[in-house]
């Protein structure tokens, strides 16, 4: 599209123009300003007839790191990242649809850490490049999203890709998201009991589609995967501290090293004295995750759609294939976290937080949200060529809200 010469263009008054005349086609422009990086969604959507739902088309990412909470303290330099990004959608958004194709960035947990002086000022950076672009800028397009709303939009996301939220036997699936500073979990309670035990702020009713759906969601801030390594260093909220140690049985005996994340630098390393391996840092896991998150008791049964890190390191541990993703089993993560955790020496050309990772998502599954060891989980990063993010959902929700469809 973005190279279709646009010759008459001047030749007509817009109404009249030959491509306008059919104005069946709408760009959405989603940005996710994730705590490890920032990425662009330029989804296109066709309407072949008004009485017809929108069909997605298909669409451009593209992403960039670190994340915007890397630029705390330097707001302004954070300007470039935008305008890199947001001349990907300049090139694949025809001209003539500019003016009518919506620009929207939320950003997620990364932010939501920050003080709000500090998250207000990279947004405000963000905005003036929005406003400087030829783009519709919604009011309040550049904001900290909720977290109930991650959770709700992936899941549209995931049961709008997979064809469940159309047609009359919807059988939808929950969602599990694992980002670097917070955790989703999302699914359509059946039991009655659910809806009982649920804290009441994990259930939300949302429209969409011209269906309600009431579902349990929850976002819980600093259970990311990236925020669970500094938790179960004993380092998280401890930037104070200049120039500490942080040691756990979860890394390589004999490793050293400095990490940043968040805009916060921070050392770490193995125990050189004391235990390594899947035992003790099981144990050192569980004490960041026993108790800490709700259990419903009907998920112990259903399957889940996974994705985010639970892909990436499914892919790393050669437990699925990157491209395919695959359908695991939670026992599967445990028994690599032991592969990992137990030959650690032999790991040691991969991340050397490959066993602190496996081993914490292995502890968020079972002792965090309770699932069973035969608990299925459909990995998944893609589905029909479109990445599986809340920013689809997000961006339904947008044109919703403008009046552009439904
Ligand atoms: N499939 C998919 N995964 C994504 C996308 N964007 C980010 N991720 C994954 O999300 C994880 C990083 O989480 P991030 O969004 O930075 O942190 P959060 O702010 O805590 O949600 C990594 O595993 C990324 O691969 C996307 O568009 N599609
Ligand atoms: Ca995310």
């Amino acid at each position: 599209h973005s190279n279709r010469v646009m010759w008459f263009q001047d030749f007509f008054p817009p109404n009249m123009c030959p491509i306008n005349a059919k104005d069946d086609t709408f760009y959405g422009i989603m940005f996710d300003a994730g705590s490890t990086g920032t990425r662009i969604h330029i989804y296109t959507f066709v309407q072949k007839s008004p009485e017809n739902l929108l069909e997605l088309e298909g669409e451009i990412f593209e992403s960039v790191k670190p994340g915007l909470s890397a630029y705390a303290d330097q707001p302004e330099k954070e300007k470039n990242m935008s305008l890199r990004l947001l001349d990907m959608a300049i090139d694949a958004v025809p001209p003539h649809l500019w003016k009518k194709t919506p620009v929207v960035l939320k950003a997620t947990a990364g932010l939501r850490l920050l003080s709000e002086e500090k998250a207000q000022a990279l947004l405000l950076e963000v905005r003036e490049v929005f406003e400087e672009s030829p783009f519709l800028v919604p009011e309040d397009s550049v904001s900290i999203m909720d977290g109930s709303y991650e959770g709700i939009l992936a899941w549209i996301t995931v049961n709008f890709l997979t064809g469940q939220l159309s047609g009359q036997n919807q059988h939808t699936v929950g969602t599990l998201d694992l980002g670097g500073a917070s955790t989703q979990i999302t699914f359509l309670p059946q039991f009655e009991e659910t809806l009982k035990e649920a804290p009441g702020d994990f259930l939300t009713s949302f429209e969409m589609f011209n269906s309600t759906y009431k579902l349990y969601t929850h976002s819980y801030l600093g259970f990311g995967l990236k925020a669970a390594r500094l938790a179960i260093l004993g380092a998280l909220n401890m930037e104070a501290v200049d120039g500490q140690m942080f040691r756990s049985s979860c890394l390589p005996k004999h490793l050293e090293a400095e990490w940043h994340f968040g805009g916060v630098k921070y050392r770490y390393g193995g125990n050189k004295e004391g235990e390594t391996g899947f035992k003790p840092c099981y144990l050192e896991v569980l004490k960041v995750v026993k108790g800490k998150l709700h259990q419903p008791t009907e998920i112990r049964g259903s399957s889940f759609y996974a994705f985010s890190y639970y892909y990436d390191r499914a892919v790393d541990t050669n437990l699925i294939d990157y491209e395919q993703g695959g359908i695991l089993e939670v026992k599967d993560f445990e028994r690599k976290a032991k592969e990992v955790c137990d030959n650690m020496e032999r790991y040691n050309s991969a991340s050397p937080f490959l066993c602190m990772d496996l081993t914490y998502i292995t502890a968020l599954l079972k002792e965090g949200f309770g699932f069973r060891d035969n608990t299925l989980l459909q990995l998944t990063k893609k589905v029909n060529n479109i990445e599986t993010s809340w920013t689809l959902g997000a961006t339904f929700h947008l044109l919703q809200s403008l009046g552009i469809t439904y």
